[in-house]
C-alpha cells in the first residue's frame, strides 16, 4: 500500500493548485461514483479516508439485493481504507475553492484489495497481461445526448435549444452547425477537460437530435476508463451549467438511436513496443485472431457488462431508431453492421472496435470483461468465424436481448467468473438481478393504457 506522507510529488501538485478540499472518489459495480470530501491539510496528514465495501453492493436505485448469500458474506459492512492512484489527480475545474479529485483503489484494513471494486478488477485482467509481457492498448468513443432538463420522469425526453434559441428537431448526423449550436457548452467542456487532462481527440455531432460523441486518444486502458468516469462526471456538469442535461442513458428517446460506448483495441509487447496484432506480410497476426475468436466465443457470456441495465437492451434492438448499433458477434473489415469492426490501418495500426457497450456501462468492467474474452481467446488459440461481408443485421451469432437471458449467461460461464473473480461476478449479478426485479414491480403506463380495461 502507498503511503501518501510519502507522495511528494502529491504535496507539491496541492501546492501548485493551492489545494484546500479533496474529492476522494470511487466507482462502483454499476459506474455511480462514491466518495468523501476531505480537507487537504488533513488529507495530506495522513488523514485516510474510509468506505464500508458495501458500497460496492448498492444498486442504482440505491437499494441492497435481496441475496442469501450477500447477507452471508456481508453480515456486517467491512471498513475499507481509499489510497490515492497518483496517475488519477484532477483539479476540479468548476468548484469554488481550488479541490482536487482523486481516483482511490480500496484495501481492506488488513491489507488485501478490495475485489469488488471495479478498478480492482481491471487491474487484475491488465496483470494477467503483463505476466506475459504484453500491454493492452484501448481507446474509447462515448456518445451521450444533450436534452432539455426534465424533472419528470413520466415526461418523455425533448432534444435542447440551442444557441439560434431552436429546439434540435430532426437528426442532424455530422453537421459542424448543429454542434456551433452548443458552442458555449462545448468550449467550457473543452476548457474543463484541458484543465483535467483528459486527452479528448475528436467531437461530432451523431445521427440522434442531440447526439454527440467524444473520441478519446489512445493508451492504458486503467488511465482510459479513468478518463471516462470523469469526462461523464464533467460534461454533465458543464451540461447543468449551460442549463441542459447530458445524459449516458444508452437509449433515452423511443424514437432517436442509442447511445454507445465503442472500445478500440491492440496489444502491444511491452518489450519492443510492437504491436502483436500485426503480423507479416500486412496482414493481422495469429494472436489478433485468436483474440477475436475468444470474443466471439465470450462476449455473449459477457453482456451484462456492456448492457447492464433494464434500458440497455433497447438500444440493441432493431428498428428504424436503432442506428448502428450491434446485435451480434461477427467481424468484418470496416463493417459496421457487426459487433466486432476491424477498421483500415496500417499495420501498427491494427486493431478490433468492440462496438456492443452502451454509454450507460461501466468503463472499468467493459475494458476488463472484453479483455478478458480476449485473453481466453489467446490461450485457448480459437479460430474467429470467417469475417462477414456486407450487411450482418438479420444474420450472425445472436447476442442475449434481455437482461434475463444476459443474467443467464454470465452466470453459466466459469471461465469469465474465474478470470474477473468470483465473489466480484456473484456479487454483480446479485445487484443487476436486483435492479431487474425492482424494475418488473412498476407497473407502467403502456399497462394501464393497454389493460386496464380491455383484458
Ligand atoms: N457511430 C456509430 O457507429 C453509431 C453507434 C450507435 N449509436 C450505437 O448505439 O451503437
Amino acid at each position: 500500500m502507498s503511503n501518501r506522507q510519502d507522495d511528494p510529488a502529491l504535496n507539491d501538485w496541492f501546492k501548485t493548485h493551492g489545494i484546500t478540499e479533496v474529492e476522494c472518489l470511487v466507482s462502483d459495480l454499476t459506474g455511480i461514483l462514491k466518495g468523501k470530501i476531505m480537507p487537504a491539510n488533513k488529507y495530506l496528514n495522513g488523514g485516510r479516508p474510509r468506505l464500508p465495501d458495501s458500497i460496492f453492493i448498492q444498486t442504482v436505485t440505491g437499494g441492497y439485493p435481496d441475496d442469501e448469500d450477500i447477507r452471508f458474506w456481508n453480515p456486517a459492512e467491512r471498513d475499507m481504507e481509499l489510497v490515492p492512484d497518483p496517475r488519477a489527480v484532477y483539479p476540479v475545474p468548476w468548484a469554488e475553492d481550488p479541490t482536487a479529485q482523486i481516483i482511490h483503489d480500496c484495501y481492506y484494513l488488513t491489507g488485501e484489495p478490495v475485489e469488488l471494486s471495479p478498478r480492482h478488477v481491471l487491474k487484475r485482467v491488465l496483470d494477467l497481461y503483463e505476466a506475459r509481457g504484453w500491454q493492452a492498448v484501448v481507446a474509447p468513443e462515448v456518445e451521450f445526448y444533450l436534452v432539455k432538463t426534465n424533472t419528470d420522469s413520466d415526461y418523455p425526453l425533448e432534444p435542447p435549444i440551442g444557441r439560434s434559441g431552436r429546439q434540435e428537431s430532426s437528426r442532424q448526423s455530422f453537421s459542424i452547425d448543429a454542434v456551433n449550436e452548443f458552442d458555449p457548452l462545448f468550449e467550457e467542456m473543452y476548457d474543463y477537460c484541458e484543465a483535467m487532462d483528459l486527452d479528448l481527440d475528436t467531437l461530432i455531432h451523431e445521427e440522434g437530435a442531440g447526439q454527440m460523441e467524444v473520441n478519446f486518444q489512445h493508451g492504458d486502458p486503467l488511465m482510459l476508463a479513468d478518463q471516462v468516469v470523469m469526462f461523464k462526471r464533467t460534461l454533465r456538469e458543464t451540461a447543468l451549467r449551460h442549463g441542459m442535461y447530458a445524459t449516458f442513458m444508452a437509449k433515452p428517446m423511443a424514437n432517436e438511436p442509442g447511445s454507445s460506448m465503442h472500445i478500440h483495441q491492440s496489444l502491444l509487447d511491452i518489450e519492443s513496443g510492437r504491436n502483436l496484432f500485426a503480423g507479416d506480410d500486412d496482414q493481422p497476426s495469429r494472436l489478433f485472431h485468436h483474440f477475436l475468436g475468444g470474443l466471439q466465443q465470450y462476449l455473449p457470456a459477457a453482456m451484462l457488462f456492456f448492457a447492464p441495465n433494464v434500458n440497455s437492451y433497447r438500444r440493441l434492438m432493431r428498428g428504424e431508431s436503432s442506428g448502428s448499433a450491434p446485435v451480434n458477434v461477427e467481424w468484418g473489415l470496416d463493417n459496421r453492421t457487426v459487433g466486432l469492426r476491424v477498421p483500415v490501418s496500417s499495420p501498427e495500426g491494427t486493431r478490433v472496435e468492440n462496438r456492443l457497450a452502451g454509454a450507460d456501462a461501466n468503463p472499468y468492467l467493459v475494458m476488463a470483461a472484453s479483455l478478458a474474452c480476449g485473453y481466453l481467446g489467446m490461450l485457448s488459440q480459437i479460430e474467429p468465424r470467417p469475417p462477414m461481408v456486407g450487411s450482418a443485421w438479420s444474420g450472425g451469432d445472436k447476442l442475449p436481448d434481455d437482461i434475463g437471458p444476459a443474467l443467464n449467461r454470465l452466470h453459466d460461464c466459469k471461465p469469465l467468473a474465474d478470470l474477473l473473480g468470483e465473489r466480484f461476478t456473484n456479487s454483480y449479478l446479485a445487484v443487476k438481478r436486483a435492479e431487474h426485479k425492482a424494475y418488473f414491480q412498476v407497473i407502467s403506463s403502456w399497462e394501464r393504457e393497454h389493460l386496464l380495461l380491455r383484458v
